[in-house]
């Protein structure tokens, strides 16, 4: 069952690092423009489990002049998907980071909803993202009725995504502090109808020092 929406243009799982955007960086930072290399791959009981790793590079430097590795390992499942991200601080000096797992998933955008974030203080990131204004989220279901593109601080450890398409999405996370819903509505007026997303974030500045390392973890499941 494909949960995730794939397009020429957009889509997938792109990764947001060193920054969520916007920022002092370009928008998102470096990390989904560049090609990571297959470090492992594997496969366990039946599903296939692959490693990934981003190191940086002039590219990279030329924006964030830090040494770091990125690995990210993916196992899939007949009805799961599973990431680790985990950010290690290869220099000699400290470096902090925002990152998000920018999640598309396949949708119908009028029937879409996601539960679990009521409570959630809220930055609304329209209609200026460089000032969001703060909330409170109120609504049980969270809905796509138009533009949408807001940060739930503190977000819950588990969410459920009815994507309108007659299925629940459960996004489980460890460690991914925030979450973040999207959808570009009339500004990508092609396919802003079939997708909704629903990053798992973090937010606020991780700090880390030489050889130190954060992980965190995703777990997409579907009913
Ligand atoms: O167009 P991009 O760089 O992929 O970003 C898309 C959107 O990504 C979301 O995560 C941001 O909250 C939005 O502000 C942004 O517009």
């Amino acid at each position: 069952m494909l949960i995730i929406y794939l397009h020429w243009d957009s889509g997938g799982v792109p990764h947001c690092f060193p920054q969520f955007g916007p920022g002092p960086m370009q928008q998102h930072g470096f990390a989904r423009n560049m090609d990571w290399s297959i470090l492992d791959s594997e496969n366990v009981e039946g599903n296939p489990v692959i490693t990934l790793e981003l190191k940086d590079g002039p590219y990279s430097r030329a924006m964030w002049d830090f040494s770091f590795q990125a690995l990210f390992k993916v196992i899939l499942n007949t009805k799961s998907i599973s990431t680790e991200l985990t950010i290690t601080n290869t220099d000699n000096k400290p470096f902090s980071f925002s990152s998000a797992l920018h999640t598309y998933f396949r949708a119908s955008v009028t029937g879409a909803s996601v539960k679990g974030l009521k409570g959630c203080k809220t930055l609304n990131k329209d209609p200026d993202p460089k000032n969001p204004m703060e909330g409170k989220e109120e609504r049980d279901r969270v809905t796509f009725p138009g533009f949408v593109d807001c940060i739930y601080l503190d977000a819950p450890s588990v969410v459920h995504l009815d994507n309108g398409l007659g299925d629940t999405i459960t996004i489980r996370n460890t460690n991914w502090s925030d979450a973040v819903l999207w959808n570009p509505h009339m500004q990508m007026e092609a396919c802003y109808k079939d997708f909704v997303c629903v990053e798992n974030a973090k937010i606020g500045k991780v700090q880390l020092e030489p050889e130190q390392s954060w992980t965190a973890k995703q777990h997409l499941s579907i009913n």
